[in-house]
């Protein structure tokens, strides 16, 4: 009953050794080394066992046996498809490799030849360590194997060298492999290269928190630099600042260059507010032509910190002020600029808002200018704050009042009047339109405004024809700039003109010299559609802006206006009388006529009649007055 047997069988197709031993009792083991394929099992079985086995017991060990063959081919099966999914998957996308315990290479697929430039025979024997960049120092190694050693897993980027001595960003997954007495045994690292999602990462992060056109941080990002920046300060007990920038007047220059030119002006701005500061300091678009500069850390010391944050504001206002060179264009451009400065106990808005506010400030004190923010400018934005707020209610409660001042010719006869607007307040009582008419402006409420005042004027004209003091009069109206720009002003005009009937010979339009000089080409061209039904254009403040004789000679105007200023002075100011004669002189030459305004005096009036002015307006005559007192000024 116990025999020996040991069977060697080799197939040819698969290079197989297989080995039977011991048969005596059911123990039967077999020692597979490498998977097989076809093997005519039963047969050969058959075979072996009558060879084998006393004939009483054949059959009983031959189901046995074949029992035993059953499930071990099963087993190989399994093991054949269990080597097949490991070859596929370490001939996976992702790099693998594969060392002993002591980190020395023994293996690596076709990936990591791939993505490293390492063929396997080049660094089989090898550590993994010729793989580095030198951009992780000894330190994060050092981490690395300590988490290796207590959980035998480690994941993380790291920066690899390539062959080609690239570096690039790979996302490294390592497993310790350990024996059954818990003993490293092996490594694994899968590893895949991460760079393109690296690239797409920042370049949403790019969007997310940098201005595309001049590369710089924008307002988000500033927003979480600057909350950063105030809890700094009180945590160091140390001031720092804000710089609000905004660049004077380049609305002016988009609109009449284009905004290509705005583009290149801001990148420059960009670019020359980031070399006028520290490193470390953080400069930022925060939007339009405004910029933001937060100055961290500048001293614990109050006064230290102020008068730091104003040299930067001096050297800020000097590099924007240095002439710019676009699309061979030389410009000139400034900036205005409210400083606030940053301590612990401000929120961010606060500090914000103070800038703003002394920026606001720097402009009104005629732009190119810095501003340290104190608590009184405060007062004034909130009285503005105020007086915007009661005007919107002005405008629809008819607080907004027509006064008329009259306009005479040289033998002091009344051909016309100036309307000029008083707002009669509630409680302020009557406010002079010097007080609100910028701030009009700057919030357009003086468009509903303008077109109040233009339609009321034409109702008026209207009104007149039916008297013979009347009739001939001419009315003058202020109109802003704003007003002009309107993509649908002659069309406003056209409709007031047919509502009132108003024959629109009578209507002179008075615009500011400085800004019609400014305006694009447009509104120069609604002038003239305007001057060709009848109505008259008068230049404003005539002398006090850019004269420029090109532009003079290029808009459809009628009646240049003596600016008051000169007129004042015309007695004792040779130079502003030298200034006068030419004006008239030029406007005869120009075929245009000449008023005199802010006549106070009778000698003032001769030396302007000498000079051969013809039409005069100011307090000698009257000062403006309500409609009214105006009417009983004419009889
Ligand atoms: N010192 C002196 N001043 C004299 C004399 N004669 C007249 N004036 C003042 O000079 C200003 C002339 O108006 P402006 O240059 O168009 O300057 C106006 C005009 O630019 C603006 N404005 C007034 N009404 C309107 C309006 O309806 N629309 C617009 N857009 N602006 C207006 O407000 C400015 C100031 O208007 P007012 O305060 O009424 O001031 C008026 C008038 O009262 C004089 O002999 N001496």
């Amino acid at each position: 009953m116990f025999a020996v047997v040991t069977l060697l069988i080799k197939t040819e197709s698969d290079g197989m050794t297989f080995f039977m031993g011991n048969t005596s009792s059911r123990l039967v083991f077999f020692d597979f080394l490498v998977g097989m394929q076809s093997f005519k099992w039963p047969q050969w079985l058959e075979k072996l066992a009558k060879h084998l086995l006393p004939s009483m017991e054949l059959q009983e060990q031959y189901d046995l046996l074949q029992q035993e063959i059953t499930d071990l081919k099963k087993q190989l099966l399994e093991a054949e498809n269990e080597l097949r999914i490991t070859r596929h998957a370490f001939e996976s996308q992702d790099g693998i490799l594969v060392t002993d315990a002591n980190n020395i290479i023994l293996k690596v697929n076709s990936a990591f030849t791939r993505l490293t430039g390492y063929r396997q025979d080049e660094v089989l024997g090898m550590t993994p360590s010729l793989l580095k960049s030198g951009r992780q120092n000894a330190d994060f190694y050092r981490k690395m194997w300590t988490e290796l050693r207590e959980h035998h897993y480690w994941q993380g980027e790291v920066w690899d060298k390539r062959k080609d001595g690239t570096i690039y960003p790979k996302l490294l997954t390592i497993k310790a492999i350990t024996d059954d007495s818990h003993h490293v045994i092996n490594y694994i690292a899968t590893f895949s290269d991460v760079s393109q999602q690296k690239e797409a990462k920042e370049n949403i992060y790019r969007l997310a928190f940098y201005d595309p056109l001049t590369q710089l941080p924008n307002r988000r990002l500033l927003m979480d630099r600057l909350s950063l920046a105030l809890v700094n300060s009180q945590k160091n007990k140390s001031y720092g600042a804000i710089l609000f920038i905004d660049l004077d007047n380049f609305k002016t220059l988009n609109d009449t260059k284009g905004h290509d030119f705005g583009d290149l002006l801001l990148m420059e701005v960009g670019s020359r507010l980031s070399s006028s500061v520290r490193q470390s300091d953080m400069v930022a678009r925060f939007g339009g032509d405004e910029f933001l500069v937060i100055l961290e850390d500048i001293s614990s010391d109050e006064q230290i910190a102020t008068q730091g944050a104003l040299r930067v504001a001096e050297k800020v206002c000097q590099a924007i002020r240095h002439t710019y060179e676009i699309k061979g264009y030389h410009y000139h451009c400034t900036a205005s600029i409210g400083i606030s400065l940053l301590s612990g106990g401000n929120n961010i808005h606060e500090v914000l808002r103070r800038a703003d506010t002394a920026m606001y400030h720097a402009k009104q004190t005629g732009r190119d200018a810095y501003c340290l923010f104190d608590p009184q400018m405060q007062a004034m934005i909130e009285h503005k704050a105020g007086l915007e707020a009661d005007l919107r209610v002005a405008v629809n409660q008819n607080q907004l009042l027509l006064y008329y001042q009259i306009q005479v010719d040289a033998e002091q006869r009344a051909y016309g009047a100036e309307v000029l607007l008083r707002w009669l307040h509630p409680e302020r009582g009557l406010v002079q339109p010097t007080q609100f008419i910028s701030l009009a402006e700057e919030t357009g409420l003086i468009l509903p405004i303008g077109h109040y005042v233009l339609m009321s004027a034409c109702q008026q004209l209207k009104a007149w024809e039916q008297s013979e003091s009347t009739r001939d009069l001419v009315l003058s109206v202020n109109i802003s700039i704003r007003q002009l720009c309107q993509d649908d002003f002659v069309k406003q005009i056209k409709d007031i003109l047919e509502v009132t009937q108003v024959n629109p010979s009578k209507l002179k339009i008075e615009l500011t010299e400085s800004l019609v000089m400014d305006g694009t080409s447009d509104n120069a061209k609604k002038m003239l559609e305007l001057q060709q039904l009848g109505i008259h254009f008068a230049m404003d403040d005539f002398g006090t802006g850019y004269s420029s004789l090109v532009h003079l000679k290029r808009l459809p105007l009628n009646q240049l206006k003596i600016d008051r200023s000169f007129v004042g002075n015309i007695v004792n100011n040779p130079n502003d009388a030298v200034i006068v004669r030419a004006i008239i002189a030029m406007a005869a030459a120009l075929d245009l006529e000449v008023i005199a305004e802010g006549v106070e005096s009778q000698e003032q009036m001769e030396i302007l009649r000498q000079y051969g002015c013809k039409a005069f307006q100011g307090y000698l005559f009257s000062r403006p007055l309500p409609l009214e007192e105006f009417h009983g000024l004419l009889h």
